[in-house]
């Protein structure tokens, strides 16, 4: 890799090549079967998947950039024996590595940088698609009963839903700089490239602040206001929230990375604690580069550096401009940003 290129650049472009190994781990996983899903807190699970998919990308980053401060979802610690060689990847994105490094980001430093990690976005999406590939009836209705958090009026949703909720799952690498998130990768693994009657799993988007997007064309804002929101973690403030966007459409999908991605919301309302700094900092990296703004309920930018609280306490706001971001600020009740502060 060129070391001549400046250290935002060169992470980014590492980070983009780690992503798309994750993604493999997490479909590995799945094909295999056995997730290993462990209940971390209420309403909050890991599977195999998130485990072996953060080890590869932390050891990987953190073996090229040792100064960089490296935080995890599953808070793992590295350790040698654990991680596969095959898992480690010293290679790096050659589009990134050739991007015109952002005059503000030139003279960043390795120690200057928080790099947030949540290998596997969706893991309610992901444990629920793992129920539906199974396509012997007898089969998925055990493996139901293995997933005490798995509701009937859920089962039979997963049973219409067509298999589809393993799009929603991604694996994100957030990068940033003074508090602010300037770089973010989202890779979608089970993201369906057609090339003639070859399909090729897997996609990458990334965002670099003041240099732009790559790996997808952001579509233009649709004529009315669609709005996307929790699927798995909704609660009466959520829905209240929702009700006062006079929306002419709600889009309930997982994960906060494919919120931003699935291409014909232009709004994400999420008025509730939940989400963490892993949750959003890529998110956001790639919504601001590409024009957008992501706060929290309250129009308040997050702080990610590596002693702020990971939980994002007061929800997220996100819009693909700031104009639409005005819009549903201006609509949340103040009773209802009140109670979200004072939590
Ligand atoms: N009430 C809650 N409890 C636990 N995690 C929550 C949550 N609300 C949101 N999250 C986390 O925020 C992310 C986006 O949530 P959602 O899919 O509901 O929009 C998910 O990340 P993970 O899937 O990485 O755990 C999810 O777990
Ligand atoms: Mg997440």
């Amino acid at each position: 890799m060129s070391v001549s290129a400046p250290v935002i650049i060169r992470l980014l472009a590492s980070s983009v090549s780690v992503a798309s190994r994750a993604g493999k781990i997490v479909r590995d996983v799945m094909s295999k079967g056995e997730l290993g899903i462990v209940e971390k807190g209420k309403d909050d699970y890991q599977t195999e998947a998130d485990r072996s998919a953060e080890r590869c990308i932390i050891d990987s980053l953190s073996r090229q950039y040792p100064k960089a401060r490296i935080i995890g979802e599953e808070d793992s610690s590295p350790n040698e024996n654990e991680v596969s060689p095959e898992w480690i990847v010293l290679d790096a994105d050659k589009e990134v590595l050739g991007l015109e490094c952002p005059a503000s980001l030139k003279g960043v430093k390795e120690e200057d940088i928080v790099v947030w990690v949540d290998p596997l976005d969706g893991t309610s999406e992901y444990t629920q698609g793992a129920l539906m590939l199974k396509r012997d009836p007898w089969e998925r209705w055990k493996m139901y009963l293995s997933h005490p958090f798995i509701s009937m009026k859920w089962y039979l949703s997963l049973l219409q839903s067509n298999f589809g909720f393993l799009e929603h799952v991604t694996v994100l690498i957030g990068i940033s700089v003074n508090d602010k998130p300037v770089g973010g990768v989202i890779h979608q693994p089970y993201f369906k490239n057609q090339a003639g009657s070859e399909v090729k799993m897997g996609r990458t988007i990334w965002g670099l602040s003041e240099a732009g997007v790559g790996g997808f064309t952001p579509a233009p804002p649709p004529e009315s206001i669609i709005i996307t929101t929790t699927r798995s973690h909704s609660n009466p403030v959520v829905e209240k929230a929702l009700q006062v966007m006079n929306a002419a459409q709600i889009l309930r999908v997982g994960g906060a990375g494919y919120k931003l991605l699935e291409g014909k919301a232009s709004v994400y309302v999420f008025a509730s604690p939940g989400c963490k700094k892993w949750d959003t900092c890529a998110p956001e990296a790639v919504l601001s580069a590409a024009g957008g703004k992501l706060t929290d309920i309250l129009g308040n930018f997050y702080k990610y550096g590596a002693n702020e609280p990971k939980p994002n306490k007061t929800g997220v706001l996100a819009a693909v401009n700031d104009e639409l971001h005005s819009y549903a600020l201006n609509r949340i009740p103040q009773d209802l940003k009140d109670a979200l502060a004072n939590k």
